[in-house]
């Protein structure tokens, strides 16, 4: 299991925050990314923590499991998109969590159900969705912007020995690093830029390469 994602988790989900500690939610996001913990040990974690009985550290286990579904691709969507995962969620709110933590989940619910509407392989979400909304339950206005972003969801890292811009060989003293919009694999000098990606729920300045900087620079001038 990886430890530092761990403490990163612990961090995100501390019951002293008062609010969403974005350096570690990114960090849990990169780990899972960058391949230190499967998509599953991970999820497993982030379950373990909405159950806590804390409310705060549960919201924030929230905060961090809606991070890595908009985040960490199809490996992590897979994961939370079963039958066993789906039920244990729903759960959390048909047995009376308290109303911060319910309305988050059923916001995640109706967020991925609206996502995942046209894929099949994905209808345990929307199912889940139809079932908590036959026993009553009222969701919250769904936010089209934030679950639009899930249509193309964030790229796998890519992996390689050369820097994808310039082709520089990675080696002790030419480190690997990623940008977290396109997902590839650059040195440190072609990723000298960082900003927001509020596409992917992104809060804080990231890592990004030149290209995805200007494409994102023009969209917000436009
Ligand atoms: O410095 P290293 O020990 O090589 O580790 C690299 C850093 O964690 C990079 O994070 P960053 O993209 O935030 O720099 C990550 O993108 C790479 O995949 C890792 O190999
Ligand atoms: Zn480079
Ligand atoms: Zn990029």
């Amino acid at each position: 299991m990886s430890k530092r994602f761990e403490r990163a988790l612990e961090s995100a989900t501390d019951q002293t925050l008062v609010e969403p500690n974005w350096e570690a939610i990114l960090e849990c996001v990169d780990f899972i990314r960058g391949g230190d913990i499967p998509a599953k040990p991970a999820l497993a974690l982030i379950q373990k923590r909405y159950h806590n009985e804390n409310p705060h550290v549960a919201h924030h286990a929230l905060l961090v499991l809606e991070a890595c579904v908009k985040n960490c691709g199809k490996k992590f969507i897979d994961e939370i998109a079963t039958k066993e995962f789906m039920n244990d969620f729903k759960n959390v709110v048909i047995e009376g969590a308290p109303e911060k933590v319910s309305n988050k989940i059923l916001e995640l619910i109706q967020c991925w159900s609206f996502a995942f509407r046209e894929k099949p392989e994905y209808k345990i979400v929307g199912d889940t969705h139809s079932l908590l909304k036959m026993n009553g339950f009222d969701f919250p206005t769904l936010k089209e912007a934030d679950a639009m972003f899930l249509a193309d969801s964030a790229p796998e890292w890519a992996d390689g020995a050369n820097c994808f811009r310039c082709r520089v060989e990675f080696g002790l003293l030419t480190r690997k690093h990623h940008c977290r919009a396109c997902g590839q694999v650059f040195c440190d000098k072609c990723t000298n830029y960082q900003m927001l990606l509020p596409q992917f729920g992104i809060e804080k300045k990231v890592r990004v390469c030149g290209v995805c900087y200007e494409k994102q620079m023009k969209k917000q001038v436009l």
